[in-house]
């Protein structure tokens, strides 16, 4: 696991009310779109399937994933093919799981999973005590992140979805590439927990510590919990990375192949 910093440009974002559906890669979405509309990147050939959404929420609700992911990415891309979602209104909901899943497959699997983080450190929908060994299902969710979303729904916790669907942490692992993004303080716990100790149920990201390609990226605020040798150790890794790119980027100019830093990863 790689951790990066990516420090914040703009404080005054963090104080605007946040949707409590995975805003973090919205930088990462409207970074993407501006390469679309500038013709660098297509998304013609792109299936996307989205990590969780509420249970009995209507697709059409403000609040969904759905409508997040029109309003947010999907609108603004040259998508052909269309993303997948799951149904939290499908009749059988234990079904609609257990397709999703077999429809990953049939796409040969995901290439790459972004996403964000809850405080208490769930990735996608898994709550803490999730299975490691999960995959999509119907998830309850945790009464503090109940609390954490009321404020979407007009301060009114019995308007807030109990339930959710979501792809499982072994879903996720399945992912040939995750990166998960994580801003703010309030993050910082789970963060520290997530990559300071052990993989652990209670803490669903630390689960990227037994994947060979995720890469978690932070702000400044959300390293608050980690020990300073930890921000320091994992800043010289950028550095040394940075050195060996300089390197690998003058043999080249100077058409001398170097195998050895391609190969290291
Ligand atoms: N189920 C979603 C997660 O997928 C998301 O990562 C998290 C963080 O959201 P945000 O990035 O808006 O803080 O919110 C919800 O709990």
């Amino acid at each position: 696991m790689q951790t990066y910093q990516r420090l914040r440009t703009n404080p005054r974002q963090a104080l605007r009310p946040r949707p409590p559906y995975g805003s973090s890669p919205i930088p990462t979405y409207k970074h993407l779109i501006s390469l679309v509309q500038e013709g660098k990147l297509s998304f013609k050939n792109v299936v996307t399937f989205n990590m969780d959404e509420y249970v009995g929420l209507p697709r059409d609700h403000t609040e969904s994933y759905h409508t997040f992911m029109f309003r947010e990415f999907f609108s603004h891309i040259d998508t052909r093919l269309a993303g997948e979602l799951l149904n939290g209104n499908a009749k059988n909901l234990i079904e609609e799981c257990n397709q999703y899943e077999a429809r990953i497959k049939a796409f040969g699997g995901i290439e790459l999973f972004l996403g964000g983080i809850g405080e208490d450190g769930h990735i996608a929908f898994n709550e803490p005590g999730s299975s490691l060994a999960s995959r999509t299902r119907i998830k309850t969710l945790a009464y503090d992140t109940i609390l954490a979303n009321a404020r979407f729904f007009n301060d009114d916790i019995a308007a807030v979805p109990r339930m959710a669907l979501t792809v499982g942490v072994a879903t996720v692992l399945d992912s040939r590439e995750v990166v998960v993004v994580v801003t703010g303080q309030r993050k910082a716990l789970a963060l520290s927990k997530a990559i300071e100790e052990g993989v652990n149920h209670l803490w669903t990201l630390s689960a990227l510590q037994m994947h060979p390609w995720a890469l978690i990226v932070v702000d400044e605020d959300a390293t608050a919990e980690l020990h300073v040798k930890t921000v320091k150790y994992f800043k010289s890794i950028e550095r040394v990375q940075d050195e060996v790119e300089a390197m690998h980027a003058a043999l080249t100019a100077q058409g001398i192949e170097d195998d050895h830093v391609g190969s290291m990863e």
